[in-house]
């Protein structure tokens, strides 16, 4: 119960409640927030971010995550420049630090949002301490918006687990240094560490088991799957149009596109015949986002076990946004991490959302189409009908 206690104070935003079999999160936002969001723009040096990142539409896509929070509203959104790096304990100078914190007065913000992947314990107490109110990252809110949508029991779990490790990291800070008592609602000689860290240790090994359990399971229906149907997952970055191009290819009345980022959070498969008679099953997957920390995408290895075991990738790609390119990017690199090793063999590349006057000319994927129009999709199909990746000879 005390690890509990500490929990709820760790994230000021989060609300931890005891559930029988350990633990059970629900958000705080019944009230919601009016958030600041604030984009620190690192000026220059070796940590500034990839070329194709443009700051302005950095921020414009944290806005939209926070305002994919249900009664989360963005009262303001700014960019502030950084020199080198975001690791300074209040990432900002003193000027910039009360600017913002003027900002959140004027604006009657009730949190503030940092648009980096995530903070460390230090800078988030630390601005806290400056700004008197919730401090968000990347992290906070994605974790937000998982457990307000999440179906399933398999995302569930791997959300609980994406958790720990950023548990962890802020009670060994909590119990380390002198805290602030309204952040943590907590006194110190409460609390003791080895208890806390062992506690989250049984929490980690049981949430592991369940999911190597339920991964287990996946690839084991896979498996049997695979000697019948070829497997094909589809990828791409949030709101690329996965689930339009799983719905387009089998029809499949449960799949619903929604305009909003992660609309999609549980893996679902679909079947569809092929023009040669041969059936396939299409597997609809959770989407990519840049600058997450590596241990949320870890977390959802069981999800992600349908894209590393598929005999075909089709990575499906929104040239109509001005950042594809850096989209396209991040969903390389993170096909990489998880495992998937020949992208030139394994992944065919389609741009979609063509019927877009927004749409780049100039994308250059294996193939054109748009799920809204149907336009290029005869030619999709067929280049899945003659791939030749899959194991079961045809
Ligand atoms: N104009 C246009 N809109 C499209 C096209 N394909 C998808 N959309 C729209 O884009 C939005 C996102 O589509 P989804 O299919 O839900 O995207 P997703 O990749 O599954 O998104 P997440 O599950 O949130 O990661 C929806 O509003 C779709 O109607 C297209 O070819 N053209
Ligand atoms: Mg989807």
């Amino acid at each position: 119960m005390r690890l509990c206690r500490v929990m709820r104070c760790i994230s000021p935003s989060i609300r931890h409640v005891a559930d029988g079999d350990g633990w059970m999160q629900t958000t705080s936002h019944d009230s919601g927030h009016n958030v600041l969001v604030i984009h620190p723009k690192i000026r220059w040096g070796k940590f500034s971010p990839s070329k194709l990142k443009d700051p302005q539409r950095q921020l414009d896509e944290a806005v939209t995550l926070v305002k994919t929070l249900p009664r989360f509203r963005v009262v303001q959104s700014e960019m502030i420049a950084v020199d080198y790096h975001t690791k300074k304990k209040t990432i900002w100078g003193r000027g910039n630090v009360q600017n913002i914190r003027k900002m959140a007065v004027e604006n009657r913000a009730t949190a503030v949002m940092v648009n980096i992947d995530s903070l460390t314990p230090m800078q988030q107490q630390g601005l806290y301490e400056e700004w008197n109110m919730p401090v968000y990252d990347r992290y906070n809110i994605v974790m937000e918006i998982f457990k307000f949508y999440a179906q399933t029991e398999e995302a569930r779990l791997q959300i609980k687990l994406a958790e720990i490790p950023y548990i962890r990291n802020r009670l060994f800070f909590m119990l380390s240094s002198p805290c602030d008592p309204t952040i943590l609602h907590v006194h110190k000689e409460d609390t003791n560490r080895s208890d806390f860290m062992e506690a989250l240790r049984m929490r980690e090994q049981k949430l592991r088991k369940k999911i190597e359990e339920v991964k287990a399971q996946n690839i084991e229906r896979m498996e049997k799957q695979r000697n019948v149907y070829p497997l094909i997952a589809i990828v791409g970055y949030t709101n690329a149009g996965k689930t339009s191009l799983a719905k387009r290819l089998t029809g499949a009345e449960s799949l619903v596109p929604k305009d909003r980022l992660f609309a999609t959070l549980d893996t679902t498969r679909h079947f569809a015949r092929l023009p040669s008679g041969r059936k396939i099953c299409l597997t609809d997957t959770i989407g990519f986002l840049s600058d997450l920390p590596i241990h949320l995408i870890d977390a959802f290895e069981a999800t992600l076990a349908h894209v590393k075991k598929a005999d075909l990738i089709i990575h499906i790609r929104d040239i109509s946004h001005p950042d594809w390119r850096a989209q396209s990017e991040d969903v390389e690199r993170t096909l990489k991490s998880i495992g998937v090793e020949n992208l030139e063999e394994q992944v065919i590349t389609i741009d979609n959302k063509i019927d877009r006057p927004e749409a780049d000319p100039e994308a250059e994927g294996d193939m054109q189409i748009s799920c809204t129009t149907g336009e290029g999709m005869e030619e999709l199909i067929g280049e899945i009908d003659k791939a030749r990746n899959y194991l079961i000879i045809w």
